[in-house]
């Protein structure tokens, strides 16, 4: 039996979920390890496809200062002791994580009970938890490090199912990563008139907190858009676009990928290490993204950008970058090691 841990938010839960169904369709059910805040409970509360499914208390630790810092790392070691004796309950023979302070308790847990620890990092800047437990860790995992054991990122197979070469801009998505983004929405509205009027249809996820205020933006503005706060088939929706301006979480960039959909990163300045910047810098070097830094864009200046862009080569050239079997290869890996 194995266990998948961490989250807190969307790019590092998608990673978990697509472990889970690779391990779903061999037949095998793992547990989860999350944590009781961040997004892990509203993503797996309900998931079926987990044997059992546990939500400890967990806090980060990184931002943290003096007595507080000293209390998260207290709740974390109480916390790795329950793992301890869940594992044991379980009888599982390696864990997964997906990193993020969710994942602590069921990573240094692993350690106590001498399990082996796989880690797969998102992100082109490692975390702080990863590289304090990568020296400890049977694998790493890491799509932009070429010494990590595999470098394939898992994106689900229904984004390579959808993937379609671009050639004219016909339909911007506005994407804002797994809780939306204030930035990218303010963005698209002060540029929603100049692509209303050069017949540039609008897509854009605005996150639950935006949501209506938005929609009713473009209902006021007469501009037609197909707004949502979230949605559960992002596939879909990446299949519809021509051009996506976007956050640099990992697991967008990579599904993004996946469909062969150029974009305009942006990437959330307060990230930390500035990860989402050098995630899409792995991107811009070759030429195949739009970087900016927010407090540097003219919408005016951008849409011509945009315009002009080699939208069929960039496209071309982005589907080589992902393989499509990334869950697969993670999780033949796990079970080649592991009697699971
Ligand atoms: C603010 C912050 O620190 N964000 C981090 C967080 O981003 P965030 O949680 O935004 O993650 P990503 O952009 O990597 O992924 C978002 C995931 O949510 C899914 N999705 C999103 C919107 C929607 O409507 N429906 C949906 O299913 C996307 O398809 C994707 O799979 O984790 C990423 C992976 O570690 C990091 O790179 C980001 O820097």
């Amino acid at each position: 039996m194995i266990a998948i841990t961490g989250g807190g938010t969307g790019g590092h839960l998608v990673i978990a979920k697509a472990i889970k169904e690779e391990l779903n369709q061999r037949g095998i059910k793992a547990i989860y390890i999350g944590s009781n805040s961040g997004q892990d409970k509203a993503w797996f509360e309900h998931d079926e496809g987990f044997e059992q499914k546990y939500f400890l208390e967990s806090r980060g630790v990184v931002n943290k200062k003096g007595i507080q810092k000293l209390l998260s790392l207290m709740t974390i070691v109480r916390s790795s002791f329950t793992c301890k004796a869940l594992f044991k309950k379980h009888n599982i023979h390696a864990v997964f994580s997906v990193g993020g302070y969710s994942a602590a308790p069921a990573s240094l847990g692993a350690l106590l009970s001498r399990l082996p620890l796989y880690i797969h990092e998102q992100n082109a800047i490692q975390g702080k938890l990863n590289t304090l437990l990568r020296p400890f860790s049977k694998a790493f995992f890491s799509a932009y490090d070429t010494s990590a054991t595999l470098t394939s990122y898992p994106v689900s197979e229904s984004f390579f199912k959808y993937k379609r070469e671009r050639t004219h801009l016909k339909t911007i998505i506005f994407l804002g990563g797994s809780q939306g983004a204030t930035f990218i929405n303010q963005l698209a509205l002060k540029m929603a008139k100049i692509l209303h009027e050069n017949n540039i249809a609008i897509m854009h996820q605005t996150g639950n907190k935006e949501f209506e205020a938005i929609q009713k933006f473009y209902e006021t503005e007469k501009i037609p858009a197909d707004v949502f706060a979230f949605t559960t088939n992002m596939a879909q929706k990446l299949k519809e676009a021509d051009f996506a301006i976007s956050r640099s979480g990992a697991s967008t960039l990579w599904e993004l990928c996946a469909t062969a959909l150029p974009a305009l990163f942006i990437p959330y300045p307060h990230a930390a290490a500035n990860h989402q910047y050098y995630n899409a810098k792995t991107l811009e070097e070759k030429g195949l993204a739009l970087l900016l830094q927010q407090n540097t864009i003219d919408e005016k200046i951008l849409f011509e950008k945009i315009k002009y862009l080699d939208l069929k080569k960039m496209s071309h050239e982005l589907s080589t970058l992902i393989r499509v079997n990334g869950s697969k290869e993670i999780v033949n890996h796990i079970l080649k090691e592991s009697t699971c």
